[in-house]
């Protein structure tokens, strides 16, 4: 009895489960998506990215494939820009999509992607824009933080300290009248010639090892605080490393994709779960 087909793959250490179901089959419930993500009960992952048709999902896209993301917990998310990375790998090595520059849709939107000859991909991430500030808490210490929303929302602190000192085992305090929906908690160290050091604790998955929208959001607070909304950096998390570029808010991000193992879930587990 065949299996359900999955891909696991990660972008800067930030790891997802890849399902592909072109024709948005599969029931892809919360207690599934939990489940899956779960690294003793399930492979094991960040988020999950379905990578479905726009058609058989009913959203209107220039890209014929869309990125239908959640969250570890199971909750969806606007975007994801280390998954999408992934998501534009997959697409590409598998040979469904035969050219290495073309768009696809998200629940923030169509973002046009290039796939370059190593594997690295560069995103068209759409506005990152500034919406205020607010504060967050951490292990009883509050932060002031720039909110910027890059499709899905982010609070992102400038630390004085080093951020690896931070203790983000526990969920950051944040403003819920702020951020109604929960928020993305992002901690910079800024290095001087365009250059940041962060940590994330994400909405929706805890501490992360990266996190795509996170690194855009980050540098285009460090741009705000500088008086502009222009200009790139280079940012370095646990995971790796990504360049981001914010003109005039608009944004792109560039990092590598990585494809790690394929397999079958079994159908009896899967069923099992309950649709
Ligand atoms: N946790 C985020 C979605 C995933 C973002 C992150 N994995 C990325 O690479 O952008 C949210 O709830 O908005």
């Amino acid at each position: 009895m065949g299996g359900i087909e999955f891909l696991k793959g990660h972008g800067t250490q930030n790891d997802f489960v890849l399902l592909p179901d072109p024709d948005g089959r599969l029931e892809l419930t919360e207690a599934r998506v939990a489940a899956l993500c779960d690294r003793q009960r399930g492979l094991g992952a960040d988020g999950v990215l379905r990578v479905v048709r726009s058609a058989a999902l009913g959203e209107e896209s220039e890209g014929e494939w869309f990125m239908d993301y959640r969250n570890a917990d199971g909750s969806i998310a606007e975007m994801c820009g280390n998954g999408v990375r992934v998501f534009v790998r997959y697409l590409v090595d598998s040979g469904l999509v035969p050219e290495r520059d073309f768009v696809i849709g998200t629940r923030a939107g169509d973002r046009p992607v290039r796939m370059h000859a190593d594997g690295s991909v560069t995103v068209g991430m759409g506005p990152a824009t500034i919406t205020g500030t607010s504060v967050t808490v951490v292990a009883g210490k509050p932060f002031s933080g720039v909110a910027v929303n890059v499709g899905n929302p982010h609070l992102v602190s400038v630390v004085e300290d080093e951020v690896d000192e931070l203790d983000l085992r526990d969920q950051p305090d944040f403003d819920s009248d702020v951020f109604p929906e929960g928020v993305n908690l992002e901690f910079i160290n800024l290095l001087g010639d365009n250059a940041l050091k962060m940590r994330v604790h994400e909405r929706g998955v805890g501490e992360t090892r990266s996190c795509g929208t996170g690194t855009v959001a980050a540098v285009a607070a460090a741009l705000h605080l500088a008086g502009t909304d222009t200009g790139e950096a280079t940012v370095d998390i646990p995971g790796g490393r990504v360049v981001v570029e914010v003109r005039r808010g608009e944004s792109t991000l560039t990092g590598p994709a990585e494809i790690v193992a394929r397999g079958e879930l079994d159908e009896a587990w899967w069923a099992g779960l309950g649709a």
